[in-house]
């Protein structure tokens, strides 16, 4: 496959109500997108999740976007076949940028796919046709807030709720919630907020028969993750920490995890996010697919993972009205608590060329 240019468009997503977590409130989403075409018009779309500022990983999305323009589309572009397997040998040479990666091998991804008219959740071995959503539910400025935030997506259909927690805001919120709303699926996520010292305290969210507690301690502390497991009952699930099949295959090894949580983005794409599904299946560990507030393109691309075998529990794979009173693309709506997984080749979805160009604040084209 030649690929004759990228296009780096920018859009401006505002968001329908600020989502705070451990590390911040977002109140918009300042997207970068990334469009590959080829030399017989074929084109493939990829999202970059990277957020406005370093507060969840290292990357932002002004950075991804200059290691995209200085290196990636450089590297893709020197191939004598675009091909997204293939790109990930000069991608491996360039250290680090997990999300830019992904964002550019997930363009390339959908283009092969869509010249071979196979849809990517095909490619990745799907074996559903839709997959159950999970939401996830910020930090709210109080319990009676958050009740009826939570009672509002229980009654949307939402199969499984996910509480932010951080020191302050962990025991109680959960003990509301369990005490309205009975034994719902329930799990908490602390973007790392906490550290070992805080074991004594996380073990009181064991009586609240939590599915996991996701990410507890800082992304790069598996062995406090591996002992902070001897200490609560309640499952530990990594996100932070898992950039790589590999460290999905030491911290399982070390103890350290029992459910993944696996972001496309964090790991670099579709490809390698395959192989940590794998090492975890061969691990006897469950996985689900987490959520960077897409829009509907890399939405689209994580329901097509979620539909995998090893995904066992919901994602954060939620409505495109969960986040955006409009999406790019036709919006993901829930049925019966489940997304359809796309069926086109590909992703399966196309931005609409007027929703894109509302919200389009820049764009570039990058040819050889
Ligand atoms: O549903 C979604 O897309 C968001 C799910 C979610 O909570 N994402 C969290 C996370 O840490 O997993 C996040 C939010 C904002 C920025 C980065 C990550």
């Amino acid at each position: 496959m030649k690929v004759t240019g990228f296009e780096l468009r920018r859009i401006a997503m505002p968001l329908v109500s600020p989502f705070r977590t451990s590390f911040g409130v977002e109140h918009d989403r300042d997207v970068l997108l990334v469009r590959a075409v080829t030399e017989d018009g074929a084109e493939g779309w990829g999202e970059c999740v990277a957020m406005s500022e370093p507060l969840y990983s290292s990357e932002y999305v002004d950075g991804a976007a200059e290691v995209i323009r200085r290196f990636l589309v450089p590297a893709v572009l020197s191939l004598p076949d675009a091909d997204p397997y293939l790109a990930e040998v000069p991608f491996a040479k360039i250290k680090g940028h997990p999300m830019a990666k992904a964002a550019v091998q997930t363009a390339l991804l959908d283009a092969k796919l869509r010249i071979a008219g196979t849809p990517l959740a095909a490619h990745l071995g799907a074996v559903r046709d839709r997959v159950p959503a999970g939401v996830s539910v910020g930090i709210m400025d109080s319990i009676p807030e958050l009740l009826e935030a939570v009672e509002g997506y229980l009654a949307e259909g939402y199969l499984r709720i996910k509480l932010k927690i951080q020191p302050g805001w962990d025991v109680e919120p959960v003990r509301a919630v369990r005490e309205r709303f009975g034994d719902i699926l329930l799990q908490v996520d602390a973007n790392t907020a906490y550290t070992l010292a805080d074991a004594r305290h996380l073990a009181k969210l064991d009586p609240f028969e939590l599915l996991l507690m996701e990410q507890p301690l800082p992304e790069d502390d598996i062995r406090g993750h591996a002992e902070l497991a001897r200490q609560v009952r309640t499952p530990i699930c990594l996100d932070e920490s898992i950039t790589s099949a590999r460290a999905a295959a030491d911290a399982i090894a070390l103890g350290a995890t029992s459910v993944v949580n696996i972001k496309p983005g964090r790991v670099g794409g579709y490809l390698e996010a395959r192989r940590v599904h794998d090492v975890c299946a061969a691990n006897g560990v469950p996985v689900w697919v987490g959520g960077m507030l897409e829009t509907g393109i890399g939405r689209a691309a994580n329901v097509a993972l979620a539909a995998l075998p090893g995904c066992v529990l919901p994602g954060d794979t939620s409505a495109s009205d969960r986040y955006f009173r409009r999406d790019v693309t036709a919006p993901f709506v829930l049925a019966e608590g489940h997304l359809a997984v796309p069926t086109g080749p590909g992703i399966g979805v196309e931005p609409d060329p007027d929703a894109l160009a509302e919200v389009t604040t820049a764009t570039q084209w990058l040819a050889r």
